[in-house]
């Protein structure tokens, strides 16, 4: 099928690569330049494992093409994807503000056959609705435009504009670091619309995966494609992320009252994760959850109930858990090192979860910021970060060149982010390197009596 997707982040350009990859004929339409020129020789502006990859094969076999150029996109798409960011206001709303301006200039460029209009982006309760107005919206202009010069009568003289099209909410659930595995493997695939013909069409267009032709395990039974209303699929993106962002703050706050009892929190998280009813995942407490999705889809599901007079108690408290829980590795610096002015505190990683370059709400940059604050000096190692430099514009850090180097004259050490790497470091050698060897171990992720046979003093949340 022919397939537009507008906007080239993490979502839209793994759903184009993707989709390119099982035999679409894709394009990808993004108004940065910089970044257009950047995919069309091939590369990908994001690290996201195996992306290069499907990317190169899809360039290869002639399936995707890169633009900034809308209307050729509006043109080549018989199902257009709105893939661009929903990032979050001040006030904790969605700042919708990119979906508006691409829905509107697909109406203004809608002109021949029948087009599903997908919103594939994150975007509040009644959006669907809402971006179908704005492409009317952007028809009415566009016909106006259209008026013979001359013409006296609107109704005499408007030409007539083919636009049919329907609007169909398919929300992303792919994880950063593992997105074009999510996107081949997916637990589900939400459609929400009352088109039976758009449904249709993207039941079509997402065939191959929904029949596992291209997933790890090709015998599982078929991907479950739940088909429901509008705003109930806008709410299952926002509940789903939401769910799991209240697992993490409650395994955290189990984490919390552990250390003071004197229990291990990943024993407990082993013994509740075994309970099917529980489940084994995101229970892995640690230093809070961040990255671009749930601090700012909890906080617009929040500000929507809040809009009809409802509190959401529940999600406020898994926020207020997770921003305490930012903190947790600051206060253990302090019982650990007392006064950290003029202490040198080196981070172990940096985004926001390992396999990603993304640093959108890390808890390193609340830790950094603290730090400086306390008059300490903060160093830091991320194995993606470390090699792409200052282009990420952090500030109040160091950014060393290897773990090493980091542990050179450091007070402590604070792991931040699970990367796979940190679990071969040569730790004895690191401890020797630092002033004081204290690990902070903000993920769970090192062995206690490995690091305390390598010099450290370990400390690791809830255990
Ligand atoms: N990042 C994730 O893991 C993830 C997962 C599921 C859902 N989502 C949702 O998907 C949406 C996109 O997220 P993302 O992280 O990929 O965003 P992003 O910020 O990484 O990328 C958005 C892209 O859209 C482009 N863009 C903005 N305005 C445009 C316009 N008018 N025309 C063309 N291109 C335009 C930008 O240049 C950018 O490349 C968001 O709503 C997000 O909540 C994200
Ligand atoms: O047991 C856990 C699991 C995760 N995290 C943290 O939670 C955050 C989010 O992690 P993860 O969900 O793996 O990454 P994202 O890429 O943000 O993916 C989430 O957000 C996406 C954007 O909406 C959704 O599509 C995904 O389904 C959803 O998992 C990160 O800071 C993790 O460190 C924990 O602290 N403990």
């Amino acid at each position: 099928m022919r397939v537009c997707v507008i906007g080239t982040g993490y979502v839209g350009l793994v759903t184009g690569a993707c989709l390119a990859h099982i035999g679409h004929d894709v394009i990808c339409i993004d108004n940065n330049e910089e970044k257009v020129k950047l995919m069309k020789s091939g590369q990908s502006p994001i690290f996201e494992p195996g992306l290069s990859e499907i990317m190169q094969s899809a360039i290869n076999s002639g399936n995707i093409q890169f633009s900034s150029d809308l209307p050729a996109g509006v043109a080549h798409g018989e199902i257009l994807f709105i893939a661009v960011g929903t990032p979050p206001l001040p006030n904790g709303e969605s700042d919708t503000r990119y979906v508006e301006a691409v829905a509107r200039g697909i109406g203004e460029n809608l002109n021949g056959g029948y087009k599903v209009i997908v919103n594939k982006s994150t975007v509040p309760i009644g959006s669907g609705d809402w971006v179908r107005m704005i492409v009317l919206d952007g028809i009415a202009e566009r016909q106006k435009t259209l008026i013979p010069a001359g013409g006296s009568s609107v109704e005499e003289k408007l030409p007539e504009i083919s636009a049919q099209f329907d609007v169909v909410s398919n929300p992303e659930f792919l994880r950063e670091g593992s997105a074009v595995y999510d996107t081949f493997n997916p637990d589900r695939i939400v459609l929400g619309g009352n088109s039976l013909q758009a449904i249709g069409m993207m039941k079509d267009l997402y065939a191959p995966i929904v029949e596992r032709k291209f997933a790890a395990d090709q015998s599982l039974p078929p991907v479950p494609v739940l088909v429901t209303d509008l705003s109930s699929a806008e709410m299952i993106k926002y509940a789903a992320n939401a769910f799991l962002a209240t697992k993490i703050s409650f395994i955290n706050e189990v984490a919390n009252i552990c250390d003071r009892v004197g229990a291990d929190v990943t024993q407990v998280a082993k013994g509740i994760g075994l309970d099917s009813r529980i489940g084994n995942k995101f229970l892995q407490a640690g230093i809070g959850w961040g990255g671009s999705c749930f601090p700012k889809d909890v906080s617009a599901l929040i500000h929507t109930a809040d809009d009809y007079g409802y509190e959401a108690q529940l999600m406020k408290a898994a926020v207020s858990v997770n921003e305490r829980q930012r903190l947790i590795a600051l206060e253990k610096l302090q019982q650990a090192l007392k006064i950290l002015k003029g202490k040198t505190v080196g981070l172990l990683g940096l985004t926001f979860k390992p396999d990603t370059d993304d640093l959108r709400d890390a808890p390193a940059l609340i830790l950094i910021e603290q730090l400086n604050r306390l008059g300490a000096k903060v160093k830091a190692y991320d194995p993606i970060i470390s090699q792409t430099g200052m282009r990420h514009g952090l500030s109040g850090v160091l950014v060393e060149t290897d773990a090493e180097r980091l542990a050179d004259s450091c007070d402590a050490l604070v792991l931040v982010t699970e990367w796979q790497q940190f679990s071969t470091l040569d730790y004895g050698k690191m401890a020797k390197l630092m002033n004081h060897a204290v690990m902070i171990d903000g993920r769970n992720f090192l062995d206690p009596e490995v690091m305390v046979r390598a010099g450290f003093q370990y400390v690791g949340v809830g255990r």
